[in-house]
């Protein structure tokens, strides 16, 4: 494994809380990793710890083999040849593209330097640029001139944290995809920081989710949507409310009771037993909700949120329930108005009623009950 940091720990002093609790992730040569959570929840630290920045009470930290950080051992920064880019990626205003770039090569022979400048600035679609100045460049243009500076000293680690925090929405899209196309033409290794869900998904190979300094889930983006592994990863993930349900053995299936009606056929469900009376929350997902007026259950439309291609309904049932659904956008209805509703969950992820957020959901069973209970 490239990187494997193994139960970190890292409190600052003064502090109440660790900042990391107990955080073991690992990732692959060549692969990009992202850590998502709220405000607060360990990001950056994680980041400064792995760079050297940080110095952590508990835990080891190997690279490729080489153990950086451990009890009694801590490489500094410049040792551990990592790359970090910033939000506000802090270009020298009085230096020149090349000089910025070329800044962590003074090492290098002139010709080594200018050679290397002009690799990397090609490399993030920059090449003819090494006489302007920052103020002459895009903000966009400014970013890929941090990421070139980053990279023209060949660290084998890349960090980055939120690198796009600065730029508006579309262009911050756009250089998302960018970026991957970049760092994986180039076998580059790399760990970002986000708080961006969709530029998570669209950069990452693989995803963490932070919450309070613990690494909830470390995952590919398709695992931590549809098998989230505490609630917390479940309500932060994507758009859905938890709804109460139970789970009742019907001869040789079990079904599930939820607002919207018994869901059935559903793979992986847990069986009633796995909860007291088979109570529990389950998951509802707005792109598990289908608008179908044929449906005997309705909802009002509390709120609308134009997504493109979709709405995103905040709809209440007669019985005070509410629920997210995702309906395509030539659907357009108004607030107040009631839609009917159909469940479409090809497989459950449920929780015990009052789960607090670092529960995991209850285990699922592959097979169908033996018999009714
Ligand atoms: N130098 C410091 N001294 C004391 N506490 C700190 C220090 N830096 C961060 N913290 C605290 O450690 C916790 C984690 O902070 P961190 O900056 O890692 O979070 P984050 O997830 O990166 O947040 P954000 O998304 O807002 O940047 C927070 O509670 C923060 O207040």
């Amino acid at each position: 494994m490239f990187l494997k940091l193994e139960h970190a720990r890292l409190r600052y002093p003064g502090s109440p809380r660790a900042a990391l609790d107990d955080v073991s992730l690992a990732l692959p040569a060549g692969a990009l990793g992202v850590l998502l959570g709220p405000s607060g929840c360990g990001k950056t630290t994680l980041l400064r710890a792995l760079a050297g920045l940080e110095r952590l009470d508990e835990g080891q930290l190997t690279l490729e083999g080489q153990t950086v950080a451990a009890r009694g051992v801590h490489w500094p920064p410049e040792a551990r040849r990592i790359g970090m880019v910033f939000q506000d990626y802090a270009l020298f205003p009085h230096l020149s593209v090349a000089d910025n770039v070329g800044y962590g090569l003074h090492r290098w022979t002139r010709l080594q330097r200018q050679q290397r400048v002009a690799e990397v600035l090609a490399l993030v679609g920059l090449q003819g640029y090494e006489r302007r100045y920052p103020h002459e460049l895009s903000g966009g243009q400014q970013q890929r001139v941090a990421l070139a500076r980053a990279l023209a000293p060949r660290p084998r680690l890349l960090l980055l944290d939120e690198p796009f925090s600065s730029l508006d929405v579309d262009l911050r899209e756009r250089l998302a995809q960018e970026l991957r196309t970049i760092l994986k033409a180039a076998g580059i290794t790399a760990l970002f920081v986000t708080h961006d869900q969709m530029e998570a998904f669209a950069l990452g190979d693989l995803i963490g989710v932070m919450h309070e300094g613990r690494l909830h889930q470390w995952d590919d983006a398709y695992t931590l949507y549809h098998r989230p592994a505490t609630r917390f990863v479940a309500e932060f993930i994507g758009h859905g409310v938890f709804a109460p349900a139970r789970i009742v053995a019907r001869g040789e299936r079990v079904v599930v009771q939820t607002p919207l009606g018994e869901l059935e056929d559903i793979a992986e469900c847990p069986l009633p037993s796995a909860f007291p009376d088979g109570l529990c929350e389950v998951l509802l997902r707005a792109d598990d909700i289908v608008h179908d007026d044929a449906s005997p259950f309705r909802g009002e439309i509390v709120r609308k949120a134009f997504r493109g291609a979709a709405f995103l309904y905040t709809v209440r049932l007669a019985d005070g329930q509410l629920l997210q659904v995702q309906v395509p956008s030539h659907h357009d209805h108004a607030i107040g108005e009631w839609i009917g509703l159909r469940a479409a969950v090809d497989h459950v992820v449920t929780f015990a009623r009052g789960a607090s957020a670092a529960s995991p959901p209850a285990l699922n069973s592959p097979q169908p009950p033996t018999s009714a209970r």
